[in-house]
C-alpha cells in the first residue's frame, strides 16, 4: 500500500474512533431537521513508523476537551492497549500508538546507548520510550533538568545513570562536574573521577564552590562580550569546558539563600555560558521551585510522586498515577510529556565502570603541626578551576 493511501486509511480509522466516542459537533443541515452534519476534530499530522503511530488533532471550537479525556478507552478499543492520548487542556491532542509498550526494565549498557549520544555536545541519556526507541537529548538545546520522585521510585538510579553516561561519553577536558550530595548517600561512586572537580557533602563547601562558579559566570560573560559571541560554543578553540552542577536533594538547601541565588543565576545565564544544572528532589518544594528556577528547569523527569499536587509542581501531571511496581518509570517533559523507562544501573556496576576514569586521590592534608614546621611558601596566582582566565585571553 502506498504511503498516501495508508495515511488516508488511518485518518478514516481515527475519524471512526471520534464518531464512536462522540467527539464531534453536529447540526441539522436541512430545514426539516432530517439530516445531521458532523464536525470532527481536525487531524493535522499522521506519523507512522514500524514501531509507533502518532496523530495530532485539534478539537472544533466549542467542544469540551474533558470529553476526550473521558473517552480514552475508545481510542484503546480502536488502536490497541498501547495507546496514549495526551492533550493541552484547550484543544490540541496527541494520540500515540506503540507496537510493543514500555519495557518493565532494561540494563544500562554503554555499547547500546553510545550511538544515540553521538553528535550531541552534552548528551543526557533518559531511557526507552514505549516504541522501544532510546530517548536522549542535548543539554546545549534543552539546558537545565529537574529529576523528582518519591523515595524508591528510581530517581537516584537515574541520576547515577545520567552522570555515568556523561562521564563515559565526554572527555574530562570538555566536561567539568561539580556535584553536591548533602545526604552523603549517592555520589560516593563519583569520588576521584577525573571529570568531577568538586564533590560537596555539606552546605559550607557547596557555598564556596558556587561562589567560585559565580566568578566563572562573570569571566565567561566577559569573554562573550569581548568577542561579540552569543554562546561559548561559538568561541574560537580552545572553547571553555562545559560545566555541570548537579545537586542531589536540593530541597535540603532551601534556606541557604546564597546557594539558591547562585543556582538561580546559573539557571538563567548558564545556557549561553555552557553551564548547566541537574537538580534532584524527593518531594518538589514550592519554595525551591519558585521564581526563576521553576521557569528555567525546562526539562522534567517526574518519577512516581506522592499526589496530584506534587506531580503538578514537578511539571509532569499524571506521575502520581505511575505504578509503585514499575520502578524506574517516569513521565518526561521535553517538548511533550512522554512515559519513559529509565535504565537500571546498579551502584557496584557504576563504580566498576567508573574505575578507569579515576585519578589518584590527592595526598592527605598535612596536620597543623606539620604545616607549621614547613617554611611558608608565598601564595601562587593560579586560576580558579583551571578552566579559563580572562587575562590569559588578552
Ligand atoms: N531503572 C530501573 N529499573 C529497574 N529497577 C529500578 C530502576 N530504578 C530503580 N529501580 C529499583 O528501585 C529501587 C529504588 O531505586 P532508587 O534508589 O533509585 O530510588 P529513589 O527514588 O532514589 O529512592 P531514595 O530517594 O530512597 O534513594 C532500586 O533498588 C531498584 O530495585
Amino acid at each position: 500500500m502506498n504511503e498516501r493511501r495508508a495515511k488516508r486509511k488511518l485518518k478514516q480509522k481515527l475519524t471512526d474512533c471520534f464518531h464512536a466516542a462522540g467527539i464531534y459537533l453536529d447540526y441539522k443541515s436541512d430545514k426539516g431537521g432530517k439530516y445531521k452534519q458532523f464536525i470532527y476534530p481536525k487531524i493535522h499530522d499522521i506519523d507512522a513508523t514500524e514501531r509507533r503511530l502518532r496523530f495530532v488533532f485539534t478539537l472544533p471550537n466549542g467542544f469540551d476537551p474533558v470529553e476526550v479525556t473521558k473517552k480514552k478507552h475508545v481510542f484503546r478499543q480502536f488502536f490497541g492497549s498501547n495507546t496514549e492520548v495526551d492533550g493541552d487542556d484547550v484543544k490540541t491532542f496527541v494520540v500515540r500508538v506503540y507496537a510493543q509498550g514500555l519495557l518493565k526494565s532494561f540494563n544500562w549498557r554503554y555499547a547500546d546507548i553510545n550511538p544515540v549520544l553521538d553528535g550531541k555536545e552534552v548528551p543526557i541519556y533518559c531511557g526507552k520510550d514505549a516504541a522501544g526507541y532510546h530517548v536522549a537529548y542535548d543539554m546545549t538545546d534543552y539546558h537545565h533538568l529537574l529529576i523528582a520522585g518519591e523515595t524508591g521510585s528510581g530517581k537516584s538510579t537515574q541520576v547515577r545513570s545520567v552522570l555515568t553516561s556523561l562521564i563515559r561519553h565526554m572527555s574530562p577536558d570538555r566536561l567539568h562536574m561539580y556535584l553536591a550530595d548533602i545526604k552523603r548517600s549517592e555520589f560516593h561512586v563519583f569520588r576521584h573521577v577525573e571529570h568531577v572537580r568538586e564533590l560537596c557533602t555539606d552546605a559550607t563547601h557547596l557555598r564556596a564552590v558556587l561562589t567560585d562558579l559565580d566568578v566563572e559566570i562573570g569571566r565567561r560573560g566577559a569573554l562573550l562580550e569581548k568577542y561579540g559571541a552569543a554562546n561559548v560554543t561559538d568561541l574560537a578553540a580552545p572553547a571553555p569546558p562545559f560545566i555541570l552542577v548537579c545537586v542531589d536533594e536540593v530541597a535540603l538547601l532551601k534556606d541557604e539563600k546564597a546557594i539558591t541565588d547562585i543556582l538561580e543565576k546559573i539557571s538563567s545565564q548558564g545556557r549561553a555560558l555552557g553551564m548547566f544544572l541537574i537538580l534532584s528532589m524527593q518531594r518538589p518544594d514550592a519554595k525551591v521551585l519558585d521564581g526563576k528556577l521553576k521557569v528555567n528547569l525546562t526539562v522534567r523527569m517526574g518519577f512516581r510522586s506522592a499526589d496530584r499536587i506534587n506531580s503538578r509542581i514537578i511539571g509532569t501531571p499524571g506521575s502520581e498515577k505511575l505504578n509503585a511496581s514499575d520502578s524506574g518509570r517516569m513521565l518526561m517533559k521535553l517538548e511533550e510529556i512522554n512515559e519513559v523507562q529509565s535504565p537500571w544501573l546498579d551502584v557496584d556496576d557504576a563504580r566498576t565502570m567508573l574505575d578507569p576514569y579515576r585519578v589518584a586521590p590527592p595526598p592527605p592534608q598535612p596536620t597543623v603541626e606539620a604545616a607549621e614546621k614547613e617554611k611558608p611558601v608565598p601564595p601562587q596566582e593560579t586560576p580558579k578551576f583551571g578552566v579559563l582566565n580572562v587575562d590569559d585571553e588578552e
